[in-house]
């Protein structure tokens, strides 16, 4: 074999014994009819991702030979064609065959003499390539339309992989765009920005570049400030962008030091006008938004109005609310502080009331009170199984929505699932409705924009609607800060709960929780008590130190399912990737005669503490839902020939092929934005300096939060005091104001942001054009996906 020669086998298939629809995956044996290799067997078995492959139908596999370690030599092939006649005589059999009515051995004979041996790619690439026959339009359709139908998707994966996509891109791009893939990549390569996750700007551009797209290109720059308005969304948590950053950006992106910088600024703005013609993006006053969020917006403040202004208050009196309250009193034994009876009987006799506290303040407690007391005064059922039943109470995680399912003792379930949504891209266009009259949500804090106007929209006029949550936890992980912003909208009766309920004598991290809270930073928060501690400690030391206290946690007989790591960032070597490694090794170790697998970098052991990382309410599990591997089926001892993972989900036994382990992470350590909405008996968090940009108090008070007995904070002081006295500002939105509009509310005395709560946007336009900043500072070396999902 020649050095420069690609390996290749040419063979007809004979079984498909894989195929993942998602990625076009496939794994099948060929009978081999050519190689290049030193394979000296009849058969094969070839990997790689292909569109349409057919048994019993020849291909060409180009690639290389690879030893798996369980499964032998294969041979993973990166392009393929079907197999093409190539010799003269085998071509004129092919033209002249019955596939081309109209053209008999003559005309096939003709074309041969005339385009080469070559002839299919030369009519796949040029349709006129068959003028000189002269069958007229009709006829010479028809056969470039056979012939590229029998060579299409692999024509189109084939010219992706040209393009420089991988398989799984590739695939991906052709599932978007199916035939016209290519059609639409001519048009306009930034598209693909838009449409294909994967696919950034700098990808579409080099593309565009290859295709001859000059770079003032209207579509270049409309991709630009598409591009740069999704990563602006998603990393700030912001509902738009204000104009000027963006037009900012957008020139420091596209601009290459030759150009008026003035003629670009105009270039930008126009093609912003059309993007807003288009309905892709809206400009209001100085704010670009993704029309979807402005959307999103107006429909929650309109449907807010809508349940207000059919509420039709109550029939019962005050002498029966009190009389009622007793009774769930002693039902719950428990008697209800001034602001907690407040609490309930403004949630009975509004049609929307919202509840915030910090741990132990009694939002559970009072929820309890809600229902019960609703269900008696309004003469309603609190039978599930009854026709009449019509209360709801939901929750962002099925953690949050277990608790509250336990607490109650009715059914509680996530958002997701109350809305029969499925938590993939079609949830945009969802638009449910819920059957209910009393409708309580927990963990509001975790609701995002796109979420909440789901569920308010689904809400039909007359019923009553308590929204519970902990404004002072981190927001939402999506755009929006839907909770605080109709708290501060003042526009519904709120209840702020602040007395501390939980009656522990030796609990000391629930007031540690409120102190960091109020911004109190003292020596008493380093202090050892007997149910937190802090242990100094560098970045470096961070794994050995959590090592040592996992190994003696388990030791005083703590359950590692018991016991949490969280961390706010995934990379680094106090890192959420590097810790959940080094604990699985000290908790979990890999031996001799141990089953393993293994997926990139991580190792799963039957044993080992992982996450889930989508919804799939089919499975019935959520995101962020905790499991313990039960079982590992290798390929080779199961029908399907591929690797399984048995994961116990608190009770729920779901078996992941491995096409499905991107949806799991080892959960030793998870980011303190997963754990929101779940607690913990032992949390440990490290917190070092090299995360200061992440450190901010919302995020240590919802760690401290999780915890329920046992507190071990590690790491730097300094990290940690930062982290206390750093308020995070408030994100960009204009959810109050439409509030505002809706509900008529005249705002007097507006207040204008301190300096410190307006976002970072001191970048001039002129210090851009001299080159004398670098525009993508403090994102080019992370993004908000760095610490909110672990890919
Ligand atoms: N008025 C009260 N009198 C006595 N105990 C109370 C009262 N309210 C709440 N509690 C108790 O305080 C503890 C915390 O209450 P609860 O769980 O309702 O708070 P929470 O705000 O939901 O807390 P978390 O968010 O941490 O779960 C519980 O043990 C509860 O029984």
């Amino acid at each position: 074999m020649a050095e420069s020669e690609k390996q290749y086998f040419i063979g007809t298939v004979k079984a498909i014994f894989f195929e993942n629809p998602e990625n076009l995956f496939k794994i099948f044996t060929i009978k081999i009819k050519k190689t290049n290799t030193d394979w000296d067997g009849k058969d094969i078995v070839i990997t790689g991702s292909f569109g349409e492959i057919s048994e019993e139908e020849e291909y060409k596999f180009e690639g290389k030979m690879i030893d798996h370690p369980k499964y032998g030599k294969q041979f993973q092939a990166d392009t393929y064609q079907h197999s093409r006649p190539s010799g003269r005589k085998e071509l004129i059999n092919f033209f002249s065959g019955e596939e081309f009515p109209g053209i008999g051995k003559k005309k096939a004979e003709k074309i041969v003499d005339e385009l080469g041996t070559d002839a299919i790619d030369k009519i796949l690439q040029d349709p006129n390539a068959l003028d000189f026959l002269k069958l007229g339009k009709e006829k010479t359709d028809l056969i470039v339309e056979q012939i590229s139908k029998n060579h299409q998707t692999e024509q189109v994966l084939y010219q992706l992989s040209n393009f420089g996509f991988g398989n799984v891109l590739g695939a991906r791009i052709y599932q978007k765009y199916g035939v016209r893939t290519l059609e639409v990549i001519n048009e306009d390569p930034y598209s693909l920005v838009t449409h294909v996750k994967g696919v950034g700007f700098k990808r579409a551009d080099e593309l565009a570049r290859r295709l001859g797209i000059p770079e003032d290109d209207p579509r270049r720059i409309k991709g630009a400030l598409v591009q740069f308005i999704s990563v602006l969304v998603q990393s700030s948590g912001d509902t738009y962008i204000v104009r000027e950053e963006l037009l900012k950006r957008t020139i420091a992106l596209l601009q290459n030091g030759n150009e008026n910088i003035n003629e670009l600024k105009q270039k930008i703005e126009g093609c912003l006008r059309e993007l807003v013609n288009d309905g892709v993006l809206l400009v209001e006053d100085e704010r670009v938004y993704d029309k979807s969020f402005f959307d999103a917006e107006w429909a929650i403040s309109q449907s807010l109005k809508m349940i207000t202004d059919t509420y039709k208050g109550v029939s019962w009196k005050n002498s029966a609310f009190k009389k009622e309250l007793k009774h769930v009193e002693k039902q719950f034994k428990v008697s209800y502080d001034p602001s907690q009876e407040e609490a309930i009987k403004q949630s009975l006799t509004h049609s929307l009331f919202l509840l915030t506290g910090g741990p132990g303040t009694g939002k559970t407690t009072i929820i309890n009170g809600i229902v019960a007391a609703y269900a008696k005064l309004n003469d309603a059922t609190l039978d599930p199984a009854s026709e009449d039943y019509a209360i709801a109470l939901a929750a962002p995680t099925g953690r949050a929505a277990k608790h509250m399912g336990e607490s109650t003792g009715l059914p509680a379930m996530t958002i997701h699932r109350l809305l029969g949504l499925t938590g993939t891209e079609d949830d945009e266009l969802a638009e449910p409705t819920l059957d209910c009259k009393l409708l309580i949500i927990d963990e509001m804090s975790m609701v995002d924009t796109k979420l909440f106007r789901t569920l308010i929209t689904a809400v039909q006029p007359g019923t009553q609607v308590v929204l519970v949550g902990d404004k002072d936890q981190l927001p939402s992980v999506g755009p929006g800060q839907i909770f605080s912003d109709l708290i501060n909208s003042g526009a519904f009766p709120t209840t702020i709960l602040t007395d501390i309920h939980r009656q522990d004598e030796n609990s000391t991290i629930i007031q540690l929780a409120h102190d960091v809270n109020e911004g109190i930073v003292n020596d008493d928060f380093f202090q050892n008590r007997s149910d937190r501690s802090y242990i100094r400690s560098n970045s470096r030391n961070v794994p050995e130190i959590l090592s040592q206290i996992i190994t003696k946690s388990d030791e005083r007989g703590f359950d590692i399912a018991d016991v949490q790591v969280l961390a706010p960032m995934y990379r680094g070597i106090a890192g959420i990737d590097n810790l959940n490694a080094t604990i699985q090794n000290v908790v979990n170790p890999m031996t001799p005669k141990r089953k393993e697998v293994v997926m990139g970098n991580v190792h799963y052991r039957i044993k080992d503490k992982v996450v889930y990382l989508v919804n799939t309410p089919e499975d019935n599990v959520f995101n962020g839902e905790i499991g313990k591997i039960i079982g590992i089926l290798l390929a080779k001892e199961n029908v399907d020939h591929v690797d399984k993972l048995v994961i116990d989900f608190d009770g729920n036994e779901v078996t992941l092929d491995r096409k499905d382990w991107l949806n799991i992470a080892l959960a030793y350590c998870t980011s303190i934005h997963k754990a929101q909405g779940s607690e913990f008996e032992m949390v440990i968090l490290p917190l070092v300096n090299e995360e200061s940009r992440m450190l901010r108090r919302n995020l240590l008070y919802t760690a401290i939060t999780r915890s329920k007995k046992l507190l071990i904070m590690v790491g730097d002081r300094s990290a940690f005091e930062r982290s206390i006295t750093d308020q995070s500002s408030e994100r960009n939105t204009t959810l109050k104001e439409r509030i505002f509009a809706t509900f008529e509310i005249k705002v007097t005395n507006k207040e204008e942001p301190t300096p410190e709560e307006k976002k970072d946007y001191t970048l001039t336009l002129d210090m851009i054009m001299n080159n004398a900043i670098d525009p993508m500072i403090g994102m080019r070396d992370s993004t908000p996906f760095d610490f909110m999902e672990n890919k």
